[in-house]
């Protein structure tokens, strides 16, 4: 095989046109035409581009062959895929093509059935099967592969730079290297979709939610400015298609930082738990305050002041549209990020007026079922803890000592049951009227967050709180300072083998204590 040297821009002669996705189709064949390149094109494809008038060769006049098994094999020939592989570099290849009888296509463009849409609408399984492309993948590859000598084109979006380059007489090798780039990715995510589903339903019942093969594709959306440090590189990715914080519409502000991403996350996982108005305030990915209030101006207020010192550069999130009452009180203090299903009129002219702050607008939208995270050689997967599990309905809660609580005290045990949820373990959240007033979060013992959130609150906003734990007490150790800093009612999941002895501390003060038999650590 000898090699000889072929021009950076290949020129356009010959396109083989598939697609499923008509989108664009008529205006690209028609540009494609008037520059002189030839159509060659598949069933509907070829169809759609005859009944605009342009002249197209069908595939089956090029292989001789119909179509055949209602479209399952239709390219499928060495008369589609040697002129798409045949390297025009080597002499062998340009020989081998020509005692074919065959022209190489300098352009392929093609997109894929729509399989991943075909899943979502709930079809059957034999019509999601059928809608696994395979002869287009073999093209879309093939053409990738081949990208010193082929160009391939496989979504709508790219045809202005197609059109673009066929005034510039073809495209040069560095943009074929780039489409045979995003080629290549369209197909991984398009296998991985497959192998998915097709996995999912192989283990057994118990085993269902976890398929045996789990595979994921990542867009980059942005190279971040760095990582958690300075000397650690960083970049976000988003899953194609996918809402959520990686997809969050960015108003105003410096760029997101890695930790703001981070932050911003917990923030969401805070206020989106709680269905009255909600504000929460996180630092270092743990929440500072959280409220819920009749509006978010009145959450906003309260849930700054739990702590007012650590509010100071932190992160916002907000489960309704920010009023300018919020906007006003949040411009007050230094605040990194403010993320919002909306804004409404007024208030995004009051923050913008914060030249440092980042505002990002993301819909409080379904979270996902499952999350990942990574470990040293693999991953972690698991459902993800919702705040909707049976333990989580007070009605469901076993109350074990003292006096059922009143309408007031237990709205405030809910309230302080949710917020809890987005305090890193070990976790004690004390709530009054629907605000968090102290938080001790992430100790490596029980007794030191119980002292921690104490100390947060001060000796009066503990008086008459209630307070939440987000998994049992191990000794009563930790609930006895409660109980010393005057909590009125206690909400944890019991299940230690000492629940009595926390119990009768609980009895022992007169204080409420519910069980929910619900544990909800979060590291
Ligand atoms: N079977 C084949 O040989 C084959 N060749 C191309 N396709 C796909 O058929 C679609 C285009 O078909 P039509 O032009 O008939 O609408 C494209 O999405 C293309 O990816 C095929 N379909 C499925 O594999």
């Amino acid at each position: 095989m000898t090699q000889t040297d072929q021009p950076d821009r290949i020129a356009l002669r010959r396109a083989l046109v598939s697609v499923y996705d008509k989108t664009g189709l008529v205006e690209l064949g028609r540009a494609l035409h008037e520059a002189g390149v030839e159509l060659v094109s598949t069933g509907s494809t070829a169809r759609t581009l005859a009944e605009a008038g342009l002249p197209v060769t069908s595939v089956e006049q090029v292989t001789g062959f119909a179509e055949c098994l209602d479209g399952r094999v239709k390219t499928l020939h060495p008369l589609v895929h040697a002129p798409i592989l045949a390297d025009r570099r080597l002499a062998s290849h340009r020989e081998q093509l020509a005692a074919l009888g065959a022209e190489p296509f300098d352009l392929v463009v093609s997109n894929l059935y729509p399989f991943t849409e075909t899943v979502a609408s709930g079809a059957t399984p034999d019509e999601c099967v059928e809608q696994i492309d395979i002869g287009g993948p073999s093209m879309v590859r093939g053409a990738a592969k081949n990208h010193p000598s082929v160009a391939i084109v496989t979504s709508p979006d790219q045809y202005p730079e197609l059109v673009a380059a066929l005034a510039e007489g073809g495209f040069t090798l560095t943009q074929r290297r780039r489409l045979a780039a995003a080629a290549f990715a369209h197909t991984a995510a398009y296998d991985v979709a497959v192998a998915s589903w097709f996995s999912s339903g192989l283990g057994a019942a118990d085993e269902e939610a976890f398929p045996v093969f789990a595979g994921a594709t990542w867009e980059r959306a942005s190279v971040l400015r760095y990582g958690e440090n300075p000397h650690q590189g960083a970049a976000l990715y988003r899953s194609p298609g996918g809402a959520g914080l990686a997809g969050a519409e960015q108003l105003h502000g410096k760029e997101m930082s890695y930790n703001n991403y981070v932050d911003t996350d917990a923030a969401l996982r805070a206020a989106t738990d709680h269905q009255a108005p909600a504000v929460a305030i996180i630092k270092h990915a743990n929440p500072c305050g959280i409220a819920v209030g009749a509006d978010v101006a009145e959450a906003h207020r309260r849930a700054h002041a739990c702590d007012p010192v650590s509010a100071f550069g932190g992160v916002i999130a907000v489960n309704r549209p920010v009023s300018v009452e919020m906007a006003r009180q949040v411009a007050e203090v230094f605040t990194e990020v403010v993320v919002a299903p909306d804004y409404e009129d007024g208030a995004l002219a009051v923050l913008t007026a914060k030249k440092n702050i980042r505002l990002l607008r993301c819909p409080v939208g379904a979270r996902s079922d499952t999350e990942m995270r990574a470990v040293s050689g693999g991953l972690l997967l698991q459902q993800v803890d919702h705040v909707d599990a049976e333990g989580d309905d007070p009605s469901s809660w076993t109350l074990a000592a003292g006096q059922a609580a009143d309408e007031a005290t237990l709205a405030d045990l809910v309230f302080a049951w949710r917020a809890c949820r987005a305090v890193k373990s070990n976790a004690i959240l004390l709530a009054a009227d629907g605000a968090s007033v102290g938080i001790g979060m992430g100790q490596v013992n029980r007794v030191d967050s119980c002292r921690l959130a104490v100390e947060r609150a001060g000796t009066e906003r503990a008086r008459g709180a209630v307070a939440a734990s987000d998994a049992f007490f191990p000794f009563a150790d930790g609930p006895q300072i409660l109980l010393d800093a005057g909590v009125r009612a206690i909400v944890q999941p019991g299940g230690s083998v000492r629940d009595a002895e926390t119990v009768a501390a609980a009895e022992a003060a007169g204080v409420t204590m519910y069980l929910t038999g619900t544990r909800h650590f979060f590291h």
